[in-house]
């Protein structure tokens, strides 16, 4: 709207304007108007009638007196109250524009574009629209934007309507500016409080679906895993069980149908399928107590197959709140084969599958190693078979093989606990005997000589030489041993075969 026309923003003089505005609220109802917006509205009317209302007035007294109620009505409004003339002029606007935008209502009347004066930049061309709209007789109310002089941006609701004469003629636009920056502030922080509520849930829901995925993984690696894994809590109760234990330890069922379980009935359920049953279950409760991990512990089930299990306390991050126990188990049963098998390989002599020479030695050493702490004696007995190698030459190398396979056997069948066989060469065997006695010693030699004479294979003729020596008695090391009892075959041998003997020092023939 366009600049006010003088300097003043009354355009009649006030007493005239207030007292025919007061007789315009006289005549249209006082009691209906009620606020101040309506006060400003008769204001606005009386301007509009002009003298004509002066004929109601009463005696001079009355009329200063209802001059100031109107004017203080219109002054004192929570809002701001504006006149502008048909073609746009701010004529008047109450003193509370300068509390909305720090400009007095002078200048605002005498600014030459109220709008530029009062409203912020971003809704300059809005409020033209509006006045625009204004001037041409709607009613109607906007929100915008002032600019307060200090800067700061106030939320305000402008009230527009064209007041008219009788007529119908436009004579003014009325305006009534209230401020709503409360509301906006209220509103604004409501909805920085939403986009933050809306951020905050964004943010948890992509933690949350990152924590879905991340247990997606983790389940798929436990589903897939070889390793039984089994959780119980700090009440011994089952929380987690994979597939993979339940295969291991053939639990029915569900890893969710172990939930809640006692682990005792696990517990008891696995016993059953144990060899040393009652060991485990002392190492259970050896290791319940245990904070760390323990240390691998090998089962060996009924059926043949041999289980590692280890086991870890699981504490709260941070703390060493117990939250229960994490058993691992697994399944060695093809490794140890594997290395079972690779031991045998290494230790025994695979056609009679007796300890080989390798074996015979490290028992030898160990063996001799008892005996000197146990202050006992240890016998060692060589036999060799007699004219091996015609067999070979006249019936073949497989009979030969028999022969040496029917050795193995018979003399594994007389020796006792306390003694170990042993190939140690082709056709050559040893025995160590653990704790030996001299009658002791002679009766195995004597066995030893006539099993071997009573084995009949292809019609060969079938004998051995045997020969032994004692630790500490006949030879104080691993070397001299083994060569004292050799001797002794040898002597045997010299002997004519088929007979056994004892190291020379003793000075002991065939029996
Ligand atoms: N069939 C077979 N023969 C073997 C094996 N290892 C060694 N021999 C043979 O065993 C024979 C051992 O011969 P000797 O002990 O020296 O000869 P011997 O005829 O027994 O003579 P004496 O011991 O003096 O009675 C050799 O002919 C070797 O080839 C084997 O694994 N299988």
């Amino acid at each position: 709207m366009a600049r006010g026309a003088g300097k003043k923003h009354w355009t009649i003089p006030l007493w005239q304007a207030l007292l025919v505005g007061l007789a315009a609220l006289l005549g249209a109802g006082l009691a209906r108007a009620g606020g101040a917006g309506d006060a400003a509205e008769a204001l606005a009317a009386a301007l509009a009638s002009g003298a004509t209302a002066l004929l109601f007035l009463g005696p001079a007294y009355r009329r200063g007196v209802a001059a100031k109620r109107l004017k203080l009505i219109a002054e004192t409004g929570a809002g701001a109250e504006m006149a502008f003339s048909a073609d746009g002029r701010l004529m008047w606007v109450s003193p509370a524009i300068a509390t909305l935008s720090g400009y007095s209502a002078d200048e605002c009347v005498a600014a030459p574009d109220l709008i530029n004066l009062l409203v912020d930049e971003l809704d300059r061309g809005y409020a033209r629209e509006q006045c625009a709209r204004a001037m041409a007789g709607e009613t109607g109310q906007s929100e915008m934007r002032l600019r307060h002089r200090q800067g700061a941006a106030v939320w305000v609701t402008c009230f527009w309507r064209p007041v008219r004469d009788d007529g119908g003629q436009l004579q003014m636009i009325r305006m009534s500016i209230v401020s709503d920056q409360a509301r906006k502030t209220t509103e604004l922080q409501l909805l920085e409080t939403v986009a933050a509520l809306r951020r905050a849930q964004g943010l948890s829901e992509h933690y949350l679906s990152r924590n879905r995925d991340e247990r997606q993984r983790l389940q798929a690696l436990l589903d897939v895993i070889e390793l039984g894994i089994l959780f119980v809590d700090a009440d011994r109760r089952v929380r987690y069980a994979n597939p993979a234990l339940l295969r291991i330890w053939g639990f029915g069922g569900t890893g969710e149908g172990l939930l809640g379980v006692r682990d005792a009935r696990l517990l008891a359920e696995a016993m059953a399928q144990l060899e040393a049953a009652e060991d485990y279950r002392i190492h259970v409760d050896v290791v319940q107590k245990q904070r760390g991990r323990s240390e691998p512990y090998e089962l060996r089930l009924i059926n043949g197959r041999r289980l590692q299990e280890v086991s870890a306390m699981v504490t709260a991050e941070g703390t060493t709140r117990s939250l229960g126990r994490l058993w691992v188990f697994e399944d060695v049963t093809e490794q140890r084969r594997a290395s079972e098998d690779l031991l045998r390989l290494a230790e025994r002599d695979p056609l009679t599958n007796l300890y080989n020479r390798r074996r015979f030695h490290d028992a030898l050493e160990s063996g001799l190693a008892g005996a000197q702490r146990g202050q006992t004696q240890i016998g060692l007995m060589m036999f060799d078979l007699d004219g091996f190698k015609p067999i070979n030459d006249s019936l073949g190398h497989q009979t030969g093989d028999e022969v040496l396979v029917a050795v193995a056997t018979s003399i594994r069948r007389v020796v006792r606990r306390n003694e170990q066989l042993f190939r140690v060469g082709g056709d050559e065997f040893a025995i160590l005997i653990a704790e030996a006695n001299e009658l002791a010693l002679q009766e195995l030699a004597q066995r030893v000589v006539t099993e071997v004479a009573g084995i009949k294979i292809a019609g060969a003729s079938i004998s051995a030489s045997v020969g032994y020596a004692c630790y500490p008695d006949d030879a104080p090391s691993v070397d001299a041993l083994v060569a004292a009892a050799d001797s002794a075959m040898y002597r045997a041998k010299s002997a004519g075969k088929n007979c056994w003997q004892t190291c020379a020092a003793r000075g002991r023939h065939r029996s």
